[in-house]
């Protein structure tokens, strides 16, 4: 348990004016889960780009198994079988599960390679995903968020000729919802049983207490703790992450109790698959969420909503603006060449022309207005969005949403790779905006979430099987309504 697989010592790294990383020491030794939690831009993501070799470090010394290696880089951690699965997923949308399987496996060459490959990634999902139902031959951008994410997870573990002795997890729970996020932390376990280490980033600091053996805590680009993690409770981690997170407790919030689906009618629908049986409402000042195992129809439910907004009630029903926050921020959600600003603003255009053209000023003071209230952490809104850390990426996409004029906001699982401080302030304005009467249509793969909700809906197989409301929610009856056809 003590062997040194990886150390940093002062290492730090810049991008022009942001100071990411400044100054961190870190060990990372065989047998050990190590949890890693810091607010969104604490310099998570970064650390791991430099463990990996995929970002040079500004400054510092960096040893690989007791040796100094200032010559570090992508091929010394390969052959060192340090591997990351990245928070923004990295497979090749128009490859196969196989193929993808073949880039990361020099050994998977000549003649029957593709089945070879099939057969060793199919082999490692059935190990950490049983029941994951995915083919070798699917192409990848036909499989939802979480089968990819399960992909590429299975990926990092498989092995040809070299062994994996570290692999980095950078929010891999964030897409999986409850039953797959505990496969694959009942699995990390017994990796580092038989001696390798993992690195586990997540927001979802439960996972991080009652799985990981240390935890690393980051803030603004510094190790700030580095114990044992039954020397960490929850508050005590919130407070040592510190900004927005310190001081803040999850509450079961009072509001969602009283359900108010006496205000007017915004959402109706009825899944295609479901022509009679449960159909879905969402009335002003509402906030109602989807449940499931993942990809069982509440994605496309909210898909469909979307596209029938403006249009003739039929099986959908939509009536006023709507606006969505999408999950798969990457494929769904930013324009990755555009500003910070541009992405904010971009759903609010008919509101802020004056006359033919778009008032630079006011598109700017409505950007401006919602960094500071989600607190986006960027020296300049005229920046790419990719110069965002992931979740302050997410962050753009709320300030879009709940900055536009829509009176029903979607929500896809939005909270991927969102801090628990931000969160806990979304979720209270998304809580004033409902007294406001705004209505939320809100899939989450996060139990916790669903106590802010007013009623419930539960997804499987495309249909909608339970109806719950805030009394009578409790994860025993999600998770069951989730494997049958009835509570
Ligand atoms: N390529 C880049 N160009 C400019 N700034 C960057 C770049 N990559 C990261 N940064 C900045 O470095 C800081 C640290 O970002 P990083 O992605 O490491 O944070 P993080 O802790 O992983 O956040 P999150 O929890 O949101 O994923 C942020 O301020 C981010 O904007």
């Amino acid at each position: 348990m003590d062997r040194g697989i990886i150390d940093l010592s002062e290492v730090t790294k810049s991008f022009g004016a942001v100071h990411a990383l400044r100054g961190v020491d870190l060990t990372i030794r065989s047998g050990e889960a190590l949890g890693l939690v810091g607010h969104n831009g604490a310099g998570k993501s970064t650390l791991m780009h430099i463990l990996t070799g995929t970002v040079a470090p500004t400054a510092g010394i960096i040893s690989a198994d007791q040796n100094q290696r200032p010559d570090y880089d992508v091929n010394i951690a390969k052959m060192l079988g340090i591997r990351c699965v990245f928070q923004e997923l990295s497979l090749c949308p128009n490859l196969t599960v196989a193929e993808n399987t073949c880039i990361t496996h020099r050994p998977l060459s000549g003649l029957g390679w593709r089945k070879r490959a099939g057969k060793l990634i199919i082999g490692k999902l059935d190990e950490i995903f049983p029941g994951h139902g995915i083919m070798p031959g699917a192409i990848v951008s036909d499989l939802s968020i979480g089968r990819r994410q399960m992909v590429e997870i299975a990926r990092a573990f498989t092995k040809t000729d070299i062994i994996p002795r570290l692999i980095i997890l950078d929010e891999p729970t964030s897409s999986l919802d409850p039953s797959t996020s505990q496969q694959l932390l009942s699995f990390m376990r017994r990796f580092v049983s038989e001696g390798g280490a993992t690195i586990f980033i997540s927001h979802l600091l439960q996972e991080i207490l009652d799985y990981c053996d240390r935890i690393v805590v980051m803030r603004d680009g510094r190790v700030v703790a580095d114990d044992i993690a039954t020397e960490f409770g929850r508050s005590k981690l919130i407070t040592t992450m510190g900004g927005a997170a310190g001081g803040h407790q999850v509450s079961s919030p009072e509001s969602a109790r009283s359900a108010s689906s006496t205000g007017n009618l915004r959402v109706r629908y009825r899944a295609k698959t479901q022509p009679t049986g449960i159909e879905l409402s969402v009335h002003a000042g509402e906030i109602v969420g989807l449940a499931g195992l993942a990809g069982h129809g509440q994605s496309l439910s909210l898909i469909e909503i979307f596209e029938a907004a403006g249009g003739r009630p039929g099986r959908i029903e939509v009536n006023g603006q709507v606006a969505l926050v999408a999950g798969d921020r990457q494929t769904d959600g930013i324009f990755p060449l555009w500003s910070i600003a541009d992405n904010i603003t971009v759903r609010s255009l008919t509101a802020l022309t004056r006359g033919a053209l778009i008032s630079q000023q006011r598109a700017g003071e409505l950007a401006k207005s919602w960094k500071e209230r989600i607190g986006i952490r960027t020296p300049d809104l005229d920046n790419n969005i990719l110069s965002l850390s992931g979740g302050n990426q997410q962050k753009a996409l709320f300030a879009r949403a709940f900055g536009s004029n829509a009176e029903t906001i979607l929500m896809d699982d939005p909270m991927r790779g969102v801090d628990i401080g931000t969160k806990l302030d979304v979720y209270r304005l998304i809580e004033h905006e409902a007294e406001q009467g705004r209505c939320f249509l809100w899939y989450t793969t996060e139990m916790d979430e669903l106590a802010y909700c007013h009623k419930i809906y539960i997804f499987r197989n495309r249909q909608i099987v339970a109806q719950l409301s805030q009394d009578e929610l409790t994860e025993e009856r999600v998770i069951h309504s989730s494997f049958q056809e009835a509570v």
